[in-house]
C-alpha cells in the first residue's frame, strides 16, 4: 500500500534499446516514472537516473523488469527516502563564527567565565544566557516507535531526528534527539533529570504505556520546566480538532456519538481522557484483549480510572461486535484491525480515525465506500491527523512564556486553536484539519496555549505581543 520512490541509475545501449522502452516496461510493471536526469551522454550509450514512484509491493518487479530489457544495464537502484537519511538529518550551527583571537576569548575562555558566574549567581539567566530557552529534548527508549513497537534507542533515532527536523522547520524550536539505552522507568526519570539543566522543554516520545504515564508524571512533578509526552497529548490534541469538524460535517453534537477507541496504549488513554472532557456520553476503549468495561477491575491504573467513568460502557466483548452501531472509530493500535465488515456495521456517517503509522488500521481506499469522514496518521493521504499538527506550536508557546508545566487549559486550547484555521466555508469531509504547512497552525496554536497559560498561571514570562 505504500508508496516509495526510487531512481535507478541505468546505461542503455543506443542500437539495442530506446528510451520508450524502458519507460514503457516500468509502467506496465507498475512503476510510475516522475522524473528523468541525464547523467552522461555517448555515442554508443548514454546513462540516466530515472526517479520512479512505486508501490512497495510492486518495487522488486519493477527492477526485474528493467533488468530483463536488452541493452540495459542496472548501474544502481537508490531509495530516496534511504538517500534522504544519509549522514542523519539534523546538524547543530554556531549562531556566530569565531574568526579571531578575540572572538575567541568571549565566546570561550576567559570570557566565558563571566557569563558561567552570572549563571551561578542566578540561575534563571539560563534562560537569557544559553541555548535553555528555545531546546526541547526529543526523549525516547525505543519501546513504542511508531506502530513498529519496541524497535531499541538506535532504531528509534531516524524518528527523533524527524521530530527535531519537524520542530526547528515549523516552529523554530531547537530539538535534539535523545535515545536511551535503558527501558528502566526509574532510570529514565533519572536521567532525564539529569540532563535537563540545559532544556527549556522535554518532549517524550514512543515510550511504551503504562510505563510512559508513570515517566511523565513524575518527571512533571519534578522538573521545573514543561514535559509533554507527544504520543499522549499531541495525538489526543489533534484527534480533539478532527473530531470537533468532523461532527460539524455529520452534523451530530458531541454528547449524542457513540465512541470506539481502539489501542488503549499511549495515546489510546489520552484520547479517551480528551473525549471525556469534551462531553463525550457513550464511550468504549477496546484493548487487545477485549473491551475495558465499567466496573471492572485492571491493575493499570489508566484503564482502573476508566472503568470509573460513568461514561465508559459495560458492556464486554471485542471489536467485532462492539463496533456495530458507532458513530466514530479512533485507532491508536495497529495495522489492519479494522475490517471493511466492522465499517459497514457502524451508524449512518461514519467517523472513521485510522492513527496507526505508518500503516493506518484500515486501508482509506477499502474504507471510502462506506465512510463519511476518514482520517489517518498519513501524509499521503486527505485529512492527516498527526501529533506534528501540536507539537511544535504548544512548545513554542510554552517556551515563550516560560511555562513550567503544559496543562489541561493549554491542550484544549490547542486543539480548539487547530480545529479553528479551517474556515466553515472551507470545512467538507476531505477537509477537517488543516495541514502542517499552513502557517496559521503554529501561530494559532502558539497564541491560544500562551492565552491559557497567563489565565491559569502558569506562565513565569509575558511575552512582548501579549504585553
Ligand atoms: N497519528 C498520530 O499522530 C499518532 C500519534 C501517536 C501514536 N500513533 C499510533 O498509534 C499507535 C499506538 O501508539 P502508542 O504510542 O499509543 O503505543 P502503545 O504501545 O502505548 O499502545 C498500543 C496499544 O495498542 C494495543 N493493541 C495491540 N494490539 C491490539 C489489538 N489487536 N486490538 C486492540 N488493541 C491492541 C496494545 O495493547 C497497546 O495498549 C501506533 O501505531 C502509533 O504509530 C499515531
Ligand atoms: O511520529 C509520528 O508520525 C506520529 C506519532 O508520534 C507516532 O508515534 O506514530
Ligand atoms: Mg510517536
Amino acid at each position: 500500500m505504500a508508496n516509495t520512490s526510487i531512481i535507478l541509475r541505468v546505461e542503455l545501449a543506443h542500437d539495442q534499446v530506446t528510451f520508450g522502452d524502458v519507460a514503457s516496461v516500468i509502467s506496465q510493471a507498475g512503476g510510475d516514472v516522475t522524473s528523468i536526469d541525464v547523467i552522461r551522454v555517448g555515442k554508443e550509450s548514454s546513462v540516466r537516473d530515472i526517479t520512479v514512484d512505486v508501490q512497495d509491493s510492486v518495487e522488486a518487479q519493477v527492477v526485474d523488469a528493467i533488468k530483463a530489457l536488452k541493452g540495459i544495464t542496472l548501474i544502481n537502484v537508490s531509495d530516496r527516502t534511504f538517500l534522504a537519511h544519509l549522514g542523519g538529518k539534523i546538524s547543530v550551527q554556531p549562531s556566530m563564527p569565531i574568526k579571531n583571537r578575540d572572538d575567541l576569548s568571549r565566546v570561550y575562555t576567559p570570557g566565558v567565565a563571566r557569563v558561567c558566574t552570572a549563571i551561578h549567581e542566578n540561575p534563571k539567566k539560563a534562560y537569557s544566557l544559553t541555548i535553555k530557552r528555545n531546546t526541547v529534548a526529543v526523549v525516547t527508549d525505543g519501546t513504542a516507535v511508531l506502530g513498529l513497537g519496541d524497535i531499541g534507542p538506535q532504531a528509534a533515532a531516524p524518528v527523533m531526528e524527524g521530530k527535531a527536523m519537524l520542530f526547528k522547520q515549523l516552529a523554530d524550536v531547537d530539538a535534539f534527539p535523545i535515545c536511551l539505552d535503558t527501558t528502566d522507568t526509574e532510570e529514565i526519570i533519572r536521567t532525564v533529570k539529569a540532563i535537563s539543566p540545559v532544556f527549556g522543554g522535554i518532549n517524550l516520545e514512543d515510550i511504551s504505556s503504562p510505563r510512559c504515564f508513570e515517566i511523565e508524571a513524575r518527571l512533571e512533578e519534578e522538573l521545573d520546566i514543561p514535559v509533554f509526552h507527544d504520543d499522549q497529548h499531541g495525538t489526543a490534541v489533534v484527534m480533539m480538532a478532527g473530531i470537533l469538524n468532523a461532527l460539524k460535517v455529520v452534523d451530530k453534537p458531541i454528547d449524542s456519538i457513540r465512541v470506539v477507541v481502539n489501542g488503549i496504549g499511549a495515546a489510546g488513554v489520552s484520547v479517551c481522557k480528551m473525549l471525556l472532557a469534551a462531553g463525550v456520553q457513550r464511550l468504549v476503549p477496546v484493548d487487545r484483549d477485549g473491551a475495558i468495561v465499567r466496573g471492572g477491575s485492571y491493575d493499570q491504573p489508566m484503564w482502573q480510572w476508566l472503568a470509573e467513568q460513568p461514561q465508559v460502557e459495560a458492556v464486554p466483548g471485542g471489536l467485532d461486535q462492539l463496533i456495530a452501531g458507532a458513530d466514530v472509530f479512533i485507532g491508536v493500535s495497529r495495522a489492519g484491525l479494522l475490517k471493511v465488515e466492522h465499517v459497514k456495521a457502524m451508524a449512518k456517517d461514519p467517523i472513521v480515525f485510522a492513527l496507526a503509522n505508518p500503516q493506518p488500521e484500515i486501508d482509506p481506499e477499502l474504507a471510502a465506500p462506506y465512510v463519511r469522514v476518514m482520517a489517518t496518521g498519513r501524509s499521503d493521504y486527505p485529512n492527516q491527523i498527526n501529533n506534528v499538527l501540536c507539537f511544535p506550536g504548544i512548545f513554542r508557546g510554552a517556551l515563550d512564556c516560560r511555562a513550567h508545566r503544559i496543562n489541561e487549559a493549554m491542550k484544549l486550547a490547542a486543539a480548539r486553536a487547530i480545529a479553528s484555521v479551517v474556515s466553515e466555508e472551507e470545512l467538507n469531509e476531505l477537509y477537517i484539519i488543516p495541514s502542517i504547512f499552513n502557517d496559521h497552525v503554529v501561530q494559532n496554536v502558539r497564541h491560544a496555549v500562551i492565552e491559557a497559560a497567563i489565565k491559569t498561571g502558569v506562565a513565569n514570562r509575558i511575552p512582548p505581543d501579549f504585553r
